[in-house]
């Protein structure tokens, strides 16, 4: 087929993956397709969540690929790596990192309750090295940042995840206009129709996402969380950039980094580099209050 897209190296091609790994659960059955936790065979420490696809035809396999090219080419900490890929009987599957403490959002709301500020920080560090790392070696806007797309290993490593396989390249140009993201946490240039077309986004947009996720951290939701999904597209538009609901509970260190990220104009709005060197983000070493978030949670498990 002209234009026929080589498989990269790494994925096992008519490889059966449970010769390799071997299924222990189930982690979620949603909008990704079924996603099942997995322990390696030869080497019984180590887990992986695993992501079958069916895939029908060449263009699926094409975006499928994306992904894999971005997650094979990322060897970051603060980034999920992927661990194997097969590829048999037109499906693909795929073998991540399992991070055992799960995602930021999923733990508020098994806690019913938000994060504490220097939780929120030590999380905000991490995740922006992830994304200085995305930005600049790699050339990936990852496009969908919020707290459902940031994991946790149980020793209290920051993982940058996506569900919605949204991230592309910069450079993928055609692909760019494709309207996507979570739209309580796009940016409003994202938004702007008419700046889609001449001034196509770029990884500021994730700065932007980032302050959303900060705010959703704190809060539970992100702003404009009452609006119907279609609204808050003009919402984010028209409004003032959001701010903490009580800015008083928080440290001013922690609205002016919100300051600084929540800038409508984009070329205004500071970039990953700039900001790790902001006061809210610098202090923000102390591994310990992550530690004790996944403590809470594990222990809320326990006792279900
Ligand atoms: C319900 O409780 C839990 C507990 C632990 C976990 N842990 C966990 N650890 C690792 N992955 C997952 C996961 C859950 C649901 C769906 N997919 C998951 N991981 C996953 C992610 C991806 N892709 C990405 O994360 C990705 C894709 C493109 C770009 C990027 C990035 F830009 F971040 F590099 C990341 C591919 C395949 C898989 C199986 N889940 C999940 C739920």
């Amino acid at each position: 087929r002209p234009g026929r897209k080589q498989l990269p190296g790494n994925i096992q091609v008519g490889v059966e993956p449970s010769d390799f790994w071997e299924i222990i659960g189930e982690l979620g059955d949603g909008a990704f397709g079924k996603v099942e936790k997995v322990v390696n065979i030869q080497h019984r420490q180590k887990f992986a969540a695993s992501k079958a696809i069916q895939v029908q035809d060449g263009e699926d396999l094409e975006d499928f690929l994306v992904e894999i090219e971005i997650l094979l080419s990322c060897r970051h900490e603060n980034i999920v790596s992927l661990y194997d890929c097969f590829f048999k009987d037109s499906k693909l599957t795929m073998m991540l990192e399992f991070c055992a403490g799960g995602a930021v959002d999923a733990i508020m709301i098994e806690l019913e309750k938000p994060l504490t500020e220097k939780q929120i920080a030590y999380i905000a560090k991490h995740t922006i090295d992830a994304l200085k790392y995305l930005h600049e070696t790699q050339n990936v806007i990852h496009r969908d940042l919020k707290a459902g797309n940031i994991l946790l290993t149980l020793d209290g490593i920051v993982k940058l995840a996506d569900f919605g396989v949204s991230a592309k390249l910069r450079d993928r140009s055609e692909k760019r206009d494709t309207f996507i993201g979570t739209p309580y946490w796009m940016a409003p240039e994202v938004i702007t129709c008419e700046t889609f077309k001449d001034q196509p986004y770029d990884s500021k947009a994730d700065i932007w996402s980032l302050g959303i996720t900060l705010i959703e951290m704190a809060q539970m939701e992100p702003p404009h969380s009452n609006v119907s999904a279609m609204r808050v597209l003009i919402k984010v538009q028209k409004s003032e950039p959001p701010t903490l609901d009580n800015p008083s509970s928080w440290s001013i260190y922690f609205s002016n980094f919100l300051e600084q990220c929540l800038i409508k104009n984009p070329h205004d709005r500071r970039t990953a580099r700039n900001l790790e060197s902001h006061p809210f983000i610098k202090e923000a070493t102390d591994r310990k209050p992550v530690l004790m978030l996944l403590a809470e949670v594990n222990a809320e498990i326990k006792e279900e």
